[in-house]
C-alpha cells in the first residue's frame, strides 16, 4: 500500500461534508490502494456536530481510513497537507446571486489562504468549493504565496455533470457516454456551458452533440440557462443548497487532479487565465483542461465562435468585478 495521503476538508460537519467525508474516505478519489488521513476543519460552535461526524466515518470502518482529526484550528488542519477540499463558507439562499455572498466568505478564504501558506506542503492540492468558488480560489492562493498558484483550483465540475446529464436525458444515453463538454468563466449564473466541442456516443460512434441533437434552438437557449440556473433551482425545490452532486462533483475535480484525464477527455475547472482566449489574466477562469502528472494544461485553439465569444466574454467581466470587490473587501 502507498503511503497515507493527508486530506483536509473544511466545513465537515456542514451539508456538503457529509457527504464528500465518506466519498473521499472510500477510496474513490485517491485511490482504493492509498490510505487517507482525514483532517476535518470546522468553527468552535460546530465541534459538537464535527465530533459526531467523526465518530460516523470511523464507524463507517473505511479500510482506506488510516486516522481522523477534528478541529476548529486552521494550524492543525492545514499541517502537511497533501490535499484540501475548502468547502467551508456560507451558501446563498433562494433569492441571492452567489457573488452576494463575496463580503462574508472572501475573508475565510484570506485566512485560510495564510493558513495554507504556513502550514500544508508545498504541493498542496487546493480545490476551493465554496461560493463565490472562483474568486475564493484567486483571494486564497493570493494569501498563500508560497504554493505555486497552479497547485489551486475552483470547482465547475458541478456544472459540467449538470450539462453532461441535461445532454444525456435528450438522447437518452448513459452519462459516460457524453464527453468534452466545457464550462467556461465564472461559477455562476453568468457561466457558458459550451457544447461546441462535446460529443456523444451514438449508434457506435462518437458525434458532435449538435449533430446528434439537431436542434440549436434548444442547445442555445434552454440548454444553457437550465445548467446556468441549476444551482438556484435546486435551493427551490430542497430549501438548501446542493450538496450530495456538489460532494460527488469534488470528488471528479480531485480524482481528476491526481489520477489524471484519459486520453481524448477533457473536463472543466477554474484555473488562473494566461490570458487564453483571450480571458483577463490573472483571474480565475473556468477552461477545459487536461492533466497529467498533477499538473493541468488548458486546452488551447479550441475554434470560438461569435457566439460564444460574447457569451465567454460577459462572464469574465462578472470576475473581474468580483475580484476587485473581493480584492477591496480583504483590504477593509
Ligand atoms: N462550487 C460549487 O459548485 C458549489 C459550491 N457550494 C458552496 O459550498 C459552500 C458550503 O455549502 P454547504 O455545505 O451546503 O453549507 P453548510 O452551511 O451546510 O456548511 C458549511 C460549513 O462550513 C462551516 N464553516 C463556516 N466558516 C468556516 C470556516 N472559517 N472554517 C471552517 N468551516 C467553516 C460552517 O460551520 C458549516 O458547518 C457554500 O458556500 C456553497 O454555496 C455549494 C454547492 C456547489
Ligand atoms: O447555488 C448556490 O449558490 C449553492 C450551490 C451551488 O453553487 C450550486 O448548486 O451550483
Amino acid at each position: 500500500m502507498a503511503e497515507p495521503v493527508r486530506v483536509c476538508i473544511t466545513g465537515a460537519a456542514g451539508q456538503i461534508g457529509y457527504s464528500l467525508v465518506y466519498m473521499v474516505g472510500s477510496g474513490v478519489v485517491f485511490g482504493n490502494d492509498t490510505p487517507v488521513i482525514l483532517h476535518l476543519l470546522d468553527i468552535s460552535p460546530m465541534m459538537g456536530v464535527l465530533n459526531g461526524v467523526s465518530m460516523e466515518v470511523n464507524d463507517c470502518a473505511l479500510p482506506n481510513v488510516r486516522d481522523v482529526v477534528a478541529t476548529d484550528d486552521p494550524a492543525v488542519a492545514f499541517k502537511d497537507i497533501d490535499a484540501a477540499f475548502l468547502v467551508g463558507a456560507m451558501p446563498r439562499k433562494e433569492g441571492m446571486e452567489r457573488k452576494d455572498l463575496l463580503a462574508a466568505n472572501v475573508k475565510i478564504f484570506k485566512a485560510q489562504g495564510q493558513a495554507l501558506d504556513q502550514h500544508a506542503k508545498k504541493s498542496v492540492k487546493v480545490l476551493v468549493v465554496g461560493n463565490p468558488a472562483n474568486t475564493n480560489a484567486l483571494i486564497c492562493a493570493k494569501y498563500a504565496p508560497s504554493i505555486p498558484r497552479e497547485n489551486f483550483s475552483a470547482m465547475t465540475r458541478l456544472d459540467q455533470n449538470r450539462a453532461q446529464t441535461q445532454i444525456a436525458g435528450k438522447l437518452g444515453i448513459p452519462v459516460s457516454d457524453v464527453k468534452n463538454v466545457i464550462i467556461w468563466g465564472n461559477h455562476s449564473s453568468t457561466q457558458f456551458p459550451d457544447l461546441r466541442h462535446a460529443t456523444a456516443h451514438v449508434n457506435g460512434q462518437d458525434v458532435p452533440v449538435y449533430d446528434a441533437i439537431k436542434d440549436d434552438a434548444y442547445l442555445k437557449g434552454e440548454f444553457i440557462t437550465t445548467v446556468q440556473k441549476r444551482g438556484a433551482a435546486v435551493i427551490a425545490a430542497r430549501k438548501l443548497s446542493s450538496a450530495m452532486s456538489a460532494a460527488k462533483a469534488a470528488c471528479d475535480h480531485m480524482k481528476s487532479i491526481w489520477q489524471g484525464t484519459p486520453e481524448g477527455h477533457f473536463v472543466s475547472m477554474g484555473v488562473f487565465s494566461d490570458g487564453s482566449y483571450n480571458t483577463p489574466e490573472g483571474v480565475m477562469y473556468s477552461f477545459p483542461v487536461t492533466i497529467q502528472d498533477q499538473k493541468w494544461s488548458i486546452v488551447k485553439d479550441l475554434p470560438i465562435d461569435d457566439f460564444a465569444r460574447e457569451k465567454m466574454d460577459i462572464t469574465a467581466k462578472e470576475l473581474c468585478e468580483e475580484r476587485d470587490d473581493a480584492i477591496s473587501a480583504c483590504q477593509d
